[in-house]
């Protein structure tokens, strides 16, 4: 049941989509066979009867050809459109997936690295998909055929079908064992790999460290063991896949083998003709055709399930706190309000009962030991970590409106910026992506960048091709160019030479002469000589 919910989560986005891909496969693929069988049995009737006619035989053999063309195109249409759901199954996933780390909650999108993001959004995707769709269809074609067939045989010959109904079932529990084992080493599989894939992302980010402290082969070595793990989990599965065969698959076909000499039995008996002993060993080899297909299905299924559960913890991620904006000025109040604050990160708490006011026109600057929570103060503000107290802006609990309006108030700059690929304009258009060419010369000009790094200068990926100074002013830079009423720089000074300082500390007085609130943390003297009060943590 459980299951089935969380099918229909993904199902109901195309559900005509699905159900007449689902069902218009398998019956269209019945009628066919049926289309078939009847089309054959009419004509060994007609071959019995005297005085047949080549018209007579060319009549039937053209009704059962556009009966199965009918059919047969009937069924590939359905096929078509169960393929087409599994493609946007698959595309609707990702894009929650990718939605989720954009809107989700920060604090719980944090806990999936590179490598597991990656493979929830490549490969479990994908294979949640193919659960909701070639899997169903699957273990509901064989169903739907062999049940049909076993009936055909029941109508031959009523001791032969009780027959093949009881093997049938007998070999479906022994496949259950399978399917079990199967499900626990695609668990494993999906850990081992996502293991690799965190340490293959780290590496890549990392080169230039893992080159400076020579831990190449160490990491290389550590590489090696976790591929060796993933290969291990997947000779496991070989193996068990091998052992499958030499077991049930081959019970499975000795079961289907057994019944031509009943079949022959019975005819020599006299209670079967020859044409239906011929269609009696079709029937059963498709059966057993069917049943290891069914085997298999609810094997892919069960593990598969693994892959559903996967992306569902990710889209069933919580979106950050989106209730209407509810903004009005109370003079009276500070801009900024720290009310009892305590910062959490988990358990862990990092600061408590801090009590703080940030004023309009005013530039607050926090020093003090490193770790001791001066960042996660700020991150509180922005809902990047769970906090207790109260903090209010404009007189307002941040709690009671949307964190979207109120990171449109505050600008951020993070000691350690985000630099994307792409030119120095297209970085610092994320301030502000409808912001004129005069605004954006200002910000640059602001940020002490304008007259280093051209328009286009093209910034490799994680800025590898700036300094560390130039990254930060590019990141000032885009901060400026947002129109936000509080400044928050986490060591905004720390990797610039004398005159960039100057720049920059220029600009934060100007800001604070237009009313703006600069919150600045920082160790350097030169910069906290511009504070207009200094909180020492
Ligand atoms: N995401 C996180 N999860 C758990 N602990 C965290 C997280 N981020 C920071 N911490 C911990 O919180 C404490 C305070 O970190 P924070 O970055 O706020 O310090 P800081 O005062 O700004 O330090 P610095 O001056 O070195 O930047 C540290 O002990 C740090 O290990």
């Amino acid at each position: 049941m459980k299951t089935i919910k969380k099918m229909i989560r993904v199902i109901k986005q195309h559900p005509i989509r699905w159900i007449v891909g689902i069902l218009g496969y398998p019956v269209t693929t019945l009628v066919a066979r049926l289309i078939y069988a009847y089309g054959f049995k009419e004509y060994v009737n007609k071959l019995e009867e005297s005085g047949i006619t080549i018209s007579d035989i060319v009549f039937i053999l053209g009704l059962v050809f556009v009966g199965l063309l009918v059919a047969n195109l009937l069924e590939y249409i359905t096929a078509f459109l169960i393929k087409l759901f599994r493609l946007s199954a698959r595309t609707n996933i990702q894009q929650e997936i990718y939605t989720k780390m954009q809107h989700g909650s920060v604090m719980e999108t944090s806990v999936y690295d590179n490598g597991e993001a990656l493979t929830r959004y490549n490969k479990d995707s994908d294979l949640a998909a193919a659960m909701v769709s070639d899997d169903v269809v699957a273990s509901i074609y064989p169903i739907i055929v062999g049940l049909g067939y076993i009936v055909s045989i029941f109508l031959v010959n009523i001791y032969i079908g009780l027959m093949v109904f009881v093997l049938g079932t007998l070999i479906i529990f022994f496949n259950k064992y399978f399917v079990e084992r199967h499900r626990k080493l695609n668990r494993m599989h999906l850990h081992a790999e996502s293991n690799f894939m965190n340490l293959y992302q780290n590496t890549i980010r990392g080169k230039i460290s893992i080159r400076l402290i020579n831990a190449g082969e160490k990491i290389s070595s550590m590489l090696e063991d976790r591929a060796e793990a993933l290969k291990g989990v997947e000779d496991k599965i070989g193996k068990l896949e091998s052992y499958k065969i030499i077991t049930l698959d081959l019970f499975t076909s000795i079961c289907a083998t057994l019944m031509i000499p009943v079949a022959c039995l019975f005819s020599a008996r006299g209670y079967m003709s020859i044409p239906e002993v011929i269609l009696v060993t079709q029937l059963c080899r498709d059966i057993v055709v069917h049943i290891s297909g069914f085997g298999r299905a609810v094997s892919n299924l069960k593990s598969h399930e693994i892959s559903l559960d996967r992306v569902i913890d990710m889209m069933d991620i919580d979106d950050e706190n989106n209730q209407l904006a509810f903004m009005y000025q109370n003079d009276s109040e500070p801009l900024l309000r720290y009310e009892n604050v305590g910062v959490f990160y988990g358990e862990k708490c990092i600061v408590d009962h801090v009590n703080l006011d940030f004023c309009e026109g005013e530039i607050v600057m926090f020093c003090g030991q490193s770790g001791c929570g001066k960042t996660s103060l700020m991150k509180a503000l922005l809902g990047f970590a769970d906090y207790t107290g109260k903090i209010l802006f404009k007189g307002v609990d941040i709690r009671d409106f949307s964190i979207q309006e109120l990171r449109k108030e505050v600008s951020y700059v993070p000691e350690k910026s985000d630099i994307f690929e792409g030119t120095v304009i297209e970085n610092v258009l994320y301030g502000d992506f409808e912001a004129n060419d005069e605004q954006i010369m200002e910000a640059l000009s602001k940020a002490a960048i304008y007259e280093e790094l051209a328009f286009d200068y093209a910034v490799g990926a994680e800025g590898m091709n700036l300094s560390g100074g130039q990254k930060q002013r590019v990141a000032i830079a885009r901060s400026l160019l947002k129109e936000a009423s509080v400044i928050i720089l986490d060591e905004p000074t720390a990797a610039l030479d004398g005159t960039s300082e100057k720049i920059i500390l220029e600009t934060l007085k100007e800001l604070r002469d237009q009313g703006k609130c600069i919150i600045a943390i920082t160790h350097r003297e030169s910069t906290l000589a511009i504070a207009d009060r200094v909180i020492n943590m």
